[in-house]
């Protein structure tokens, strides 16, 4: 491991544009064996996405991953999405009745399009047995794994047959897992992604830490084909988290994963809850990630995705946002 630095801590190089106008910028990427207008999937949390969001994503060309909060309604979930025509892409945890769970879809017949082994510490025998349980029984399904943070635990999870890995633990917004445990990618995980992604074979996704439109150029020019991505997809207008107001200002709950919120209980807590100004339309969020993305690859000097990839950047550190605030 050589030098490290967070999204923050870097700039990427503007070279020679080859395009007329922005809109001839292609953000769409190829992922699973299915196309999406964008490298971007809003996080598997509860207060992100719910079954109305998946469909509004999937009908709309966008990935999606939903989450796996409330395991009992995931069979009908897969079915409904699949008659509707549209993608099936579900969460499983590694606990006895998740193998059942992969069991009851294979034996009736649906191979949903795909499944995210949704855990905080992925570089484990757990999830190594979990995906060799769903690849024998739903070969058909693309495999997610994670969360990771080093190459070698990419590695095992590609060699026990994911087709891809999800890299982060501890950059998240709503995180405290960095600061309960001591451990993680947290204030480090632009470098973590990068080097995952050189010990990678398969694509990765990277996740958590994405606090502004520019970190998803910065995600791909590092290795991510995907960027999952939580606080920013909170609080919208169709956002399944409270709303909450005060002051006269709306605000929406977004809470982890391994919050107490979440859990139900205070054990191995994770997680916090934050209030998210209120922002408006989901969609609005998503034109306008595009369009940047569509500005960075100009920029970039090219016309697709993938120009971001060999761009040059430097490392300027904590000194990018020079006092300035995003939003
Ligand atoms: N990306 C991130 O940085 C993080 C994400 N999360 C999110 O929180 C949610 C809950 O995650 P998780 O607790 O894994 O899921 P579960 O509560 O479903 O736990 C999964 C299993 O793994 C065990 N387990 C949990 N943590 C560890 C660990 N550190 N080492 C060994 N075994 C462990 C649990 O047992 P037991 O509980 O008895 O230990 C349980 O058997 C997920 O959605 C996850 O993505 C949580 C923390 C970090
Ligand atoms: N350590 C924890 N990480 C969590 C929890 N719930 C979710 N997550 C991770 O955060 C990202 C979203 O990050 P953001 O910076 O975009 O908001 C999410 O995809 C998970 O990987 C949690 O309780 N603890």
């Amino acid at each position: 491991m050589d030098t490290v630095f967070d999204y923050e801590d870097i700039q990427l190089i503007p070279a020679k544009s080859i395009v007329k106008s922005r809109s001839e910028c292609d953000t769409s990427v190829e992922f699973g064996g299915h196309k999406f207008k964008l490298p971007v999937v809003p996080a598997n949390m509860q207060t992100i996405i719910d079954e109305k969001i998946a469909i509004f994503l999937a009908e709309n060309g966008y990935f999606y991953i939903m989450h796996r909060f409330q395991p009992e309604t995931r069979l009908d979930f897969v079915k409904d999405m699949q008659a509707r025509g549209l993608i099936a892409s579900i969460s499983v945890g590694v606990k006895e009745g998740e193998y059942e769970f992969v069991q009851q879809l294979a034996d009736e017949n649906l191979t949903p399009e795909f499944i995210t082994i949704d855990i905080a510490h992925g570089h484990s025998n757990a999830v190594i047995d979990m995906i060799k349980h769903i690849k024998k029984l739903i070969p058909g399904s693309f495999v997610i794994a994670g969360n990771v943070g080093t190459p070698e635990a990419v590695r095992e999870l590609e060699h026990a047959g994911a087709d891809a890995t999800k890299v982060g633990i501890g950059p998240g917004k709503v995180c405290i897992t960095k600061i309960k445990t001591g451990f993680g990618t947290g204030g480090w995980q632009l470098a973590a992604l990068r080097w995952c992604a050189k010990a990678a074979s398969k694509p990765i996704i990277a996740d958590g830490g994405i606090r502004t439109h520019g970190d998803i150029a910065k995600s791909v020019r590092f290795g991510a084909s995907m960027v999952m991505i939580g606080s920013l997809f909170a609080g919208h207008e169709e956002s399944p988290g409270e709303t909450f107001e005060k002051d006269g200002k709306c605000f929406k709950e977004y809470f982890g994963s391994a919050s107490e919120f979440q859990k139900g209980e205070r054990k191995n807590v994770e997680g916090k809850k934050m209030y998210v100004e209120h922002k408006g339309k989901l969609i609005d969020t998503l034109i306008e990630m595009e369009q940047d993305l569509q500005s960075s690859i100009s920029y970039a000097g090219g016309n697709k995705l993938k120009d971001i990839r060999t761009v040059d950047y430097v490392v300027v550190k904590n000194s990018i946002f020079n006092g300035d605030k995003i939003y």
